[in-house]
């Protein structure tokens, strides 16, 4: 079922996982394939003799590091589970392109947002994954990528996924760089991510960019990040009972994932804040919770005042980012802002989460040749705008 305003409460429960996803025979580039809602068959006879056809062009390539039109093998190094449903992968890079996949990783981690496609070679079918950021101590160019997967039932990845062993071999294809968040938010300093399950990957992923002051420079840049998180069991909520009791010191057993989280509060404090919500316990992320998180982000008031957004900036145009993807960024990198000189940019509200989540807080992504473009705000969010009459005009809301 797709979350639908229960009340004025959402629901977390949906059908499909997050949106985007290709079911992508070996052979067809990157440039040539949608990425997809939802899952896609292929004749496995055609499949099957383009994967031939191009392993014979491939086979002279001596290039085996991470690219974004050919998937190369990287080594899994664990598979941890951290709830029943959800399992953290880590997997290695092979040292024959260890050299060249760090400095992919740095630059996708410099990026910020980013995401990666497994494949699954019996099926030919892909999918994205959102790498989680290097744990203290480490700084993300070893080889190593981590990530938290949600066992979809009668899910054809993340359950070939879940069936990984130390040693096993994957496929990844990428990275593919998202939206560019720090120049969408300019001078503009508050954050909300509306984050359902595994869609708090992409949050965490800021987190690193924005609160570190190694990966982003000046301590006083920093943004606040809040994170009204939803999962639909309790057991899911990672971190919630440590952060209640103020436990969370002894690490010997504690999963990878939680250690991360808890090391990020230590780090940063009352600039990283999460809000728990769970469909079990009927507490739902409603439009009340939301406009009290823009509420109290506003309420750490920064000392100036943003510019009117352009209607032609690039970055901080509505207009533009209707009509926009989230890989687009990455194509104008240095494009020059456009609202009027001063202090300019845009608070901004993500909202990560299968299909029915980001449609049921944001609205639907649109589909115009081949491209899915952001369109326009609905949901959730799209009621607060209209009622809010102007007051909630800065903030910038980014469909991931
Ligand atoms: C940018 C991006 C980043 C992502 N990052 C992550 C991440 O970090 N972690 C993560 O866990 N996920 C992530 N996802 C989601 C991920 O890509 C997959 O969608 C997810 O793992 C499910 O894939 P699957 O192959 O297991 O499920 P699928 O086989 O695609 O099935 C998905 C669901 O649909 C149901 N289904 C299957 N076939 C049908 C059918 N014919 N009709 C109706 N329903 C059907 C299944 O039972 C299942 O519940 C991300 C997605 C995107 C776009």
């Amino acid at each position: 079922m797709r979350g639908p305003l229960q009340g004025r409460a959402l629901s977390t429960s949906t059908s499909t996982q997050r949106s985007n996803n290709s079911a992508t025979p070996e052979p067809v580039p990157k440039s040539k394939t949608k990425r997809r809602r939802g899952p896609f068959v292929y004749s496995i006879g055609a499949v099957t003799g383009l994967t031939t056809a191009w392993y014979a062009f491939a086979s002279g390539s001596k290039d085996e590091s991470l690219n974004d039109t050919r998937f190369t093998a990287f080594d899994v190094v664990s598979n941890e589970p951290v709830s029943p449903t959800a399992f953290v992968l880590t997997i290695r890079s092979r040292d024959s392109a260890l050299a060249k996949n760090s400095a992919k990783l740095k630059a996708a981690w410099e990026h910020g947002l980013w995401s990666v496609e497994f494949k699954q070679p019996q099926l030919q079918i892909a999918r994205h994954y959102t790498p989680l950021p290097p744990l203290e101590g480490e700084d993300g160019t070893e080889g190593q990528l981590r990530f938290l997967v949600r066992k979809m039932q009668g899910g054809e990845m993340s359950n070939y996924l879940s069936r990984m062993h130390v040693g096993d071999q994957v496929w990844l294809r990428g990275p593919h760089h998202g939206f560019d968040i720090p120049k969408r938010l300019g001078d503009a300093r508050e954050i909300v991510f509306v984050a359902g399950g595994t869609g708090i990957a992409p949050a965490l992923q800021m987190v690193h960019k924005m609160l570190n002051a190694s990966v982003n420079g000046a301590e006083d840049f920093k943004p606040s990040i809040r994170i009204l998180w939803a999962n639909r069991r309790s057991v899911d909520c990672v971190a919630r009972d440590e952060f209640r009791s103020k436990r969370g010191e002894n690490h010997g057993t504690q999963s990878v994932f939680l250690r991360q989280i808890l090391d990020m509060k230590r780090r940063h404090g009352d600039q990283f804040i999460i809000d728990y919500f769970v469909d079990d316990e009927k507490k739902f992320i409603g439009i009340k919770d939301i406009e009290a998180a823009l509420r109290s982000a506003s309420a750490t008031k920064t000392t100036w005042t943003l510019q009117p957004p352009n209607k032609s900036c690039r970055w901080h145009s509505d207009k533009l980012l209707a009509a926009s993807m989230d890989e687009d960024d990455g194509h104008t990198p240095d494009a020059a802002c456009a609202c009027p000189q001063g202090r300019a940019g845009r608070n901004i509200v993500c909202v990560s989460g299968p299909d029915g989540f980001i449609e049921a807080f944001a609205g639907p992504k649109r589909w115009t040749g081949g491209r899915e473009l952001q369109g326009l705000v609905q949901g959730a969010l799209g009621t607060i705008k209209q009622q809010s009459r102007g007051a909630v005009d800065d903030w910038l809301v980014l469909k991931l």
